[in-house]
């Protein structure tokens, strides 16, 4: 058994995990991380990347057939077999080589197998030959090890071999029938990808579709998924699921309606991968998320223990991670230094953007983009709000983008502080108008100076200055 010791010892090598490991190794750090399945995590083989990729080329084909000129050159539906091959490109062939040869020249130490803290400031590496490797972290340790699908308890769910969305992400052919439990982001996105690949796509969305979303974005998403051929259920609940002999996938509601598929998507949500990481060996419960203080210290640990990404529950997206993680190192590399860490509002070491301006983008058909907070969120907060809407399609730019554009756009103001602290955008490609946004709520600009902000024409982004002109000056 060796035993190493390192400034900080990182498990879990997913986007997460490498940006900390990263930044602590700039400032000067030595750092261990540990992988026990690909470098590279969740997101580059089995989320964000591949189903992107997947999504894309509807995207593209749906963008082609709104512009007369080049619909009329667009005469097919989408080759699938094309599709699903770009795919395992964008997942580098589920092969993680390009992301090992990166750890290697960024000078961080990579080992594979499961990590588990097996004591204050210690990681026991157990690799595949069943090897232990003990690591010791003089400064910190720091859990990265993201989340997995959850299972909820559906009577038949577990041996009727459901899909989560890994195998979504992952699937090598297009099911004739796919049925998905969920509403949320990875249900409405994989409804809308395999609906476009061909699928007869049945959606069973028990709260209904991106609910925590604003309503119109929700409802827009329903009327287009519709449109599509998607059989949208809203409250509809699985009660139990059985495959037979043939394969087929029998899934009967708790209505008593039945529903055939041959595969079956649970998109649920996430469960965080605390369960075998070592958590009992200093008090805490295997299985929970770690809550964390505004340093991204563990709640119940010692000043040595550190929780950053999925596995915290902040915000469950790669890019909200990645800026938990670049805090996380430079914080890590300051307390080594004997510098404090300025993790107070908005600080070089505060992960403030967590509470105030998470921006997501959902690449449904239309996209749903959004930033902070939606009005019934401001209002539960406390907040003296007004809301803004405007209609996307009747913008210059829209009108021009496609033909029969249609959107909406909606701005939540605090009339207190007359600053946006919430913005949705829902239509086709509005992902990239998002981040406009997120820097006017992160540089809490004032809505007086927003004038001077002047949006080029004839651009969607001029939707910005019809809010303004609703809103009044
Ligand atoms: C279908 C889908 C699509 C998504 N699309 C997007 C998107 O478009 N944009 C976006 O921002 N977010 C998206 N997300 C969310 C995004 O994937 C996650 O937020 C992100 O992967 C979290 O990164 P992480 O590093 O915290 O965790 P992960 O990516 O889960 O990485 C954790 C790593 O830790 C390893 N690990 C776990 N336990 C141990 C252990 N004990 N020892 C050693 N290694 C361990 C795992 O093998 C894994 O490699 C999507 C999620 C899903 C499910
Ligand atoms: N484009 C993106 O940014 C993107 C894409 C995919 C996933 N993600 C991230 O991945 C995470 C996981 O996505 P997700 O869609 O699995 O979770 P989610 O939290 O977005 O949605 C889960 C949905 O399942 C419903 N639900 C919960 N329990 C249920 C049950 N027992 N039966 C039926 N329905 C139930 C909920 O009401 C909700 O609508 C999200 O937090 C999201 O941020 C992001």
């Amino acid at each position: 058994m060796d035993n190493i010791t390192y400034d900080v010892v990182v498990i879990g090598a997913g986007p997460v995990g490498e940006n900390v490991a990263d930044r602590a190794v700039q400032g000067g750090l030595s750092v261990a991380i540990v992988e026990r399945e690909l470098v590279g995590g969740e997101c580059s083989y089995w989320a964000c990347m591949p189903t992107k990729a997947l999504l894309r080329s509807t995207s593209a084909l749906r963008a082609a057939r709104q512009v007369p000129g080049a619909r009329e050159a667009v005469t097919g539906t989408l080759d699938a077999t094309a599709v699903l091959a770009r795919r395992d490109s964008f997942a580098s062939h589920w092969k993680d080589d390009g992301q090992v040869s990166w750890l290697e020249s960024a000078g961080i130490e990579l080992y594979r197998g499961q990590g588990r803290i097996s004591g204050e400031r210690m990681v026991e590496v157990t690799g595949a030959d069943g090897v232990v490797t003990t690591l010791t972290a003089r400064h910190a340790v720091v859990v990265a090890t993201g989340s997995s699908a959850l299972l909820p308890d559906i009577d038949g769910l577990r041996d009727a071999r459901p899909w989560s969305s890994r195998e979504a992400a992952a699937a090598t052919g297009v099911p004739a029938r796919l049925a998905v439990i969920g509403g949320g982001v990875v249900a409405s996105e994989m409804a809308t990808a395999f609906t476009s690949l061909g699928s007869t796509v049945t959606l069973l969305a028990r709260d209904g579709v991106l609910h925590l979303a604003e309503p119109f974005a929700g409802e827009r998403v329903t009327a287009a998924l519709r449109e599509s051929g998607v059989d949208v259920r809203i409250g509809a609940e699985a009660a139990s699921v059985v495959r037979d002999e043939s394969g087929t996938v029998h899934i009967t509601l708790t209505d008593g309606a039945q529903i055939e598929a041959d595969e079956v998507l649970v998109a649920i949500g996430r469960t965080p991968n605390t369960l075998d990481i070592g958590l009992d060996r200093i008090g805490l419960k295997p299985g929970a998320w770690l809550t964390v203080d505004d340093a991204l210290r563990v709640d119940g640990a010692g000043d040595w223990l550190y929780a950053a990404g999925d596995v915290n529950r902040r915000a469950l997206l790669t890019h909200q991670g990645k800026y938990q993680a670049r805090a996380l190192g430079d914080a890590l590399v300051a307390r080594a230094d004997g510098r404090t860490a300025d993790t107070g509002a908005w600080g070089r070491h505060a992960v403030t953007a967590d509470e105030r301006a998470v921006p997501q983008v959902v690449f449904t058909e239309p996209e749903v983009a959004s930033v902070g907070l939606t009005a019934a969120a401001a209002e539960k907060a406390g907040l003296n709000i007004r809301v803004v809407d405007y209609n996307l399609g009747s913008v210059s730019g829209a009108v021009l983008h496609a033909e029969g554009y249609q959107g909406h756009a909606r701005m939540v103001v605090d009339e207190d502080r007359k600053v946006i602290v919430g913005f949705t955008l829902v239509g086709p490609d509005v992902a990239e108008l998002i981040h406009a946004a997120t820097i006017a709520i992160v540089g809490e600009v004032p809505i007086d100076r927003l004038w001077h902000a002047v949006p080029s024409f004839p651009t969607v982004s001029e939707v910005w200055l019809r809010l303004l002109e609703t809103y009044g000056r």
